[in-house]
């Protein structure tokens, strides 16, 4: 305790000398904005900081806009923080100002890990972010290429399965267990099979992610360099770029080796192609382009899946009575089916309800990706500053009562007779956000969620360890990269036998 009183008085006094001398050496003038949302009152130097401490940053902003409203202002260090906390503003932002809001605020860890933000992710809106945002969704992510991924996602499913069979009976880490099912079949799609160090870049990437999930001093107090060094975060990063950087690099010039013997050998022939065969064969993106492209599938792709997964097994387990009709309907479907494939996956209504009502509740990404202000603008007579990071709280919309009929409950049957769905039209349920910045990665995800849950449907039943009681399942939450749950989730699997 002494000690961190110790670290924040330093770090305050650093702060204070920092802010004092950016301000006598670059003399910036404030915002021009007159009219900017209400918020909290600022602090000098920290500004709205301290208003972050204390809780969960998506609990605490939707606690604030509870008391300040649905677009709120706030400084964190340096930078201007418009947070939005209602369907109607998410739409204001992301359909009506959506060119406006097209772009992401530079972060040190992006800067850092896709070769100064080279990625689809965090590149800023422009020619290169378009043509990498075409590539991806019509060659990477279609539909055609994401349903040409099915043999490497059912055998890594089916791998998890034998896995878990072996294990009946005793208590499993699920989320341990699923997280590597889906990495592997994220870098498998990526890499394809020639690459042997998967399991280390899947371990590299995820270190990246975890220290990289919260809120950066750095990306607080983009002004200053010293920050962006002492806070740790870079060096940290730098190293674990290095080896992610090898690694990727290795893949790529096996991969020409392969191809180039290939084509010498197989003319015409149809093979195969993983996300870097697609991505070598783009014009204009050199190598350092198709890493940031990869880590961006990765990162994107993996973490996001493996928890939506955990938070509907975990929601099941805790509501019996929506488990049970879900395994009802996937055993009806897959025992007339032998081999299960993606169009009896579409016969799989009920299920798909769960994982809507999983991702209304638990939107991995609780805060979507952050937004930057391209332009001064004005929304419902409130200045939005030039440059300013939007903060759109996808968690707080999809549990907002002025949309939601008891929306605390995890109750799928509400989706039966709704029109809502995950297309970015229905600004009160935006998991996968919306406008020209959406998740391009939505039919990928959304298989890779569906099919690993209903074959652990499928073939077990499932209970919780020491005789706990369906209704105490803890269901807290951890702030990061995702929203995940604050302790793993530790089952029995009992085989089902048709
Ligand atoms: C359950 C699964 C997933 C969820 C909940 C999810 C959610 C999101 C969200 C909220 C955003 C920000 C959207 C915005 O700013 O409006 C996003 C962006 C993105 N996602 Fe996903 N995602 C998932 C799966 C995937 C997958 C499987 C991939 C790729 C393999 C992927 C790749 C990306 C990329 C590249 C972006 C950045 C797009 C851009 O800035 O243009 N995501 N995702």
């Amino acid at each position: 305790m002494d000690l961190q009183i110790i670290c924040f008085t330093s770090i305050f006094s650093l702060l204070m000398f920092v802010f004092i001398a950016n301000k006598i050496l670059t003399k910036k003038s404030e915002s021009s904005a007159q009219n900017l949302p209400p918020g909290p009152l600022k602090l000098p130097i920290i500004g709205n900081i301290h208003n972050l401490i204390g809780s969960l940053p998506h609990h605490r902003l939707r606690d604030l806009s509870t008391k300040y409203g649905p677009l709120m202002h706030l400084k964190l260090g340096e930078v201007s923080t418009i947070v939005v906390s209602s369907a109607e503003y998410a739409k204001e932002v992301m359909k009506n100002h959506d060119l406006v809001f097209a772009s992401r605020p530079p972060i040190q860890a992006s800067k850092i890990m896709s070769y100064d933000s080279l990625g689809l992710a965090f590149a800023p809106y422009g020619d290169y972010w378009r043509n990498l945002r075409k590539i991806c969704t019509l060659e990477l992510l279609s539909s055609k290429r994401v349903q040409s991924f099915q043999p490497i996602r059912s055998e890594e499913v089916t791998n998890l399965i034998k896995w878990i069979s072996s294990k009946e009976g005793s208590q499993i880490n699920f989320t341990k267990e699923v997280f590597s099912t889906i990495s592997t079949i994220t870098s498998r799609t990526a890499f394809g099979k020639k690459c042997k160090e998967n399991q280390k870049f899947i371990s590299i990437v995820r270190d990246a992610i975890k220290i990289a999930g919260g809120f950066d001093l750095g990306d607080l107090y983009p002004s200053c360099r010293l920050l962006q060094n002492i806070s740790g975060l870079k060096p940290k990063l730098e190293k674990l770029h290095k080896q992610a950087d090898l690694i990727m690099q290795n893949i790529i010039d096996e991969h020409r080796e392969v191809n180039k013997s290939r084509v010498n050998e197989n003319q015409g022939e149809e093979v195969e192609e993983d996300l870097v065969d697609v991505l070598l064969k783009q014009d204009g993106l050199n190598d350092n382009s198709v890493k940031a492209v990869i880590l961006d599938m990765y990162g994107g792709g993996s973490e996001t899946s493996a928890t939506t997964i955990t938070w509907a097994m975990a929601e099941m387990i805790k509501n019996p009575k929506i488990m049970e009709k879900v395994q009802a309907e996937v055993r009806e479907v897959f025992d007339k089916e032998r081999n299960p494939n993606e169009s009896d996956m579409e016969k799989l209504t009920y299920l798909k309800y769960v994982v809507k009502e999983t991702l209304r509740l638990h939107p991995p990404a609780a805060f979507l990706l952050p937004r930057e202000c391209g332009q001064a603008c004005e929304i419902n007579g409130y200045d939005i500053p030039f440059k300013s990071k939007v903060i759109v709280n996808a968690w707080a919309i999809g549990r907002d009562p002025n949309h939601w009929d008891d929306p605390e409950r995890f109750y799928p049957e509400r989706f039966i007779e709704s029109c809502v769905d995950y297309k970015g039209n229905n600004f009160e349920f935006i998991p996968f956000g919306a406008g020209r910045r959406m998740c391009p990665g939505v039919t990928f995800g959304l298989v890779n969620v569906e099919y690993p849950l209903a074959l652990l449907m499928y073939h077990f039943d499932w209970k919780l360890p020491n005789e706990m009681k369906n209704e105490d399942l803890d269901m807290s939450e951890t702030f990061g990269s995702a929203v995940t749950r604050k302790d793993d989730l530790y089952l029995i699997p009992v085989m089902y036998h048709p």
